[in-house]
């Protein structure tokens, strides 16, 4: 208990060495950790200190709520373990603050067991986490190492949205619509933590690509990918795939094999077209799930698995739950984090692009390069592509396989294409004064609000600045966000 800790000196100090872990475990290697330990028992602030310092953190420690205002305002902290005293309203005033003018600091609440009240007030202002007096060093060790996980968590994700910025699309992934950089903002997030993903979207919209995205911007990226098709394979064979079998279990079984889920170690299963999966191997999926171990066909032991399961499935599982076809439980262990992937035809934006990737990667290949003719672009950004991102990549593909020169021609693509192009030519050629339709004219609400969201998001949501680069006041910007509907500009469209 730390009331053995408590028994040193009280003095208030910033540990520069960790002689006193001589003998004992190197602290964990990670960027320097700032944190701020702020109560007026000495004895407490000298032992979170000691403890914290042996974890690897740079500590600082005040008595003074006004010296922690200072100290914070100098950026000491990166992680702020404040204690609140019985009716001590101004140490939650302190976490608001912080808070409000520095969301970056994770805020741990420390507190009499006497008075839970000010930890849930302190968590409702914004605290990350909280520890009742007196505490086990174990715990404050775990509130600690949890809130410098999440710091880091944090830092990964922004500058892996700040190389976002500098590119086509994210990874192997191309598209900077609107609907794509969402979903890259909710990936490089969700990438950083090992919770299941559920990938949801039509056919050929990319969902196994986010799943190798995600794993490949994940911890264990360095671990297997392993991709199992649940609409293709038969159940007997599918159960066998992912928890392996023992000799004998039937027959050919001539020696034992480990599953997917064994050999993946850290790494991602990713089970595509899930919505597939029978009731009974529902059923075993949802145990492995659970209990973090999967009994291999034929066996009676069971062996423990450690890997990040990614799914994906062009189904309407929540309907399919409704009808009793997919397991309720089965459904919420998947659907942690969903990601919806948005057809094609609802970001015609990202045709050029993709096509323009598409064609450089074929032209790699070639002693040629190809190019669109301008009839064949305006065609495909018109065209619905009901087979989505695949769809545009087998046209191109066929278009250049079939083409006599580099520029590739309406008449080099697909039937489908060609008459619609034929169609959109005889349309404009009856009625010239159509050709610009209205649909290709903005709303000027709308050139506004994606200016405003264009700023906020250049500026990593700084709104002020936004506001004063665009010319209109604070307050105009935040009735206008609120017009729109806004409530994260980061996040929503
Ligand atoms: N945003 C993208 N950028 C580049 N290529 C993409 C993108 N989205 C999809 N693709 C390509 O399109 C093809 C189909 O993608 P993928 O197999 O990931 O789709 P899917 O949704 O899993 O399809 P299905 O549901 O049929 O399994 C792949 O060759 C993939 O590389």
């Amino acid at each position: 208990m730390l009331d053995t800790v408590l028994q040193q000196p009280a003095m208030d100090f910033v540990p520069q060495s960790t002689e006193h872990l001589q003998g004992q475990e190197a602290p964990r290697q990670r960027a320097r950790v700032h944190l701020l330990v702020v109560d007026t028992d000495a004895a407490v602030r000298s032992a979170c200190a000691e403890i914290a310092s042996s974890l690897g953190y740079a500590v600082q420690s005040t008595a003074d709520l006004n010296q922690a205002r200072s100290l914070i305002r100098g950026h000491a902290a990166d992680v702020l373990l404040v204690n609140l005293p019985y009716g001590g309203y101004q140490a939650l005033e302190l976490v608001s603050e912080v808070k409000l003018l520095y969301p970056g600091t994770a805020v741990i609440a420390m507190t009499a067991s006497s008075s839970v009240n000010a930890a849930v007030e302190a968590m409702r202002r914004g605290a990350a986490d909280y520890l009742t007096k007196p505490f086990a060093v174990d715990e404050l060790s775990a509130v600690l190492e949890r809130a410098a996980s999440t710091l880091s968590i944090d830092a990964e994700s922004r500058q892996l949205r700040e190389r976002l910025r500098l590119s086509q699309g994210l990874g192997s992934m191309i598209g900077r619509s609107a609907e794509m950089e969402k979903l890259y903002r909710i990936l490089s997030k969700v990438a950083q933590s090992t919770h299941p993903v559920l990938v949801l979207g039509e056919s050929g919209t990319g969902k196994e690509l986010v799943a190798r995205t995600i794993h490949a911007y994940g911890p264990n990226a360095f671990k297997p990918f392993l991709p199992v098709d649940c609409g293709s394979l038969v159940p007997t064979l599918i159960e066998s795939e992912l928890f392996g079998y023992v000799k004998g279990a039937f027959t050919g079984a001539n020696k034992s094999k480990d599953g997917l889920f064994v050999t993946a170690e850290g790494g991602t299963v990713f089970l595509d077209e899930v919505g597939e999966l029978t009731l009974d191997l529902q059923a075993k999926l949802l145990r492995a799930l659970q209990e973090k171990e999967v009994r291999p066909v034929g066996a009676t032991h069971r062996v423990p698995i450690k890997a990040r399961i990614v799914a994906a499935t062009n189904r309407d599982l929540a309907a399919m739950v409704e009808k009793g076809s997919f397991r309720k439980d089965l459904f919420y262990r998947l659907n942690v984090v969903n990601l919806r992937l948005p057809p094609l035809r609802e970001r015609r934006e990202d045709i050029p692009l993709l096509t323009a990737h598409f064609l450089d990667r074929i032209s790699k290949g070639k002693a040629r390069k190809y190019t669109l003719s301008d009839d064949a672009l305006r065609t495909m950004i018109k065209y619905d592509w009901p087979g989505n991102v695949r769809e545009l990549e087998n046209c191109i593909e066929r278009a250049c396989a079939l083409s006599s020169g580099p520029v590739l021609e309406l008449g080099d693509m697909p039937t489908q294409l060609q008459q619609q192009g034929l169609e959109a030519h005889r349309v404009a050629a009856a009625e010239p004064q159509q050709a610009e339709h209205p649909a290709d004219v903005i709303p000027l609400a709308e050139m506004e609000k994606q200016a405003i969201l264009g700023a906020i998001r250049k500026l990593n949501g700084d709104k002020l600045m936004a506001a004063r680069l665009l010319g209109i006041g604070k307050t105009t910007l935040y009735r206008k966000l609120k017009e729109y509907g806004i409530q994260d500009p980061m996040l929503d469209e």
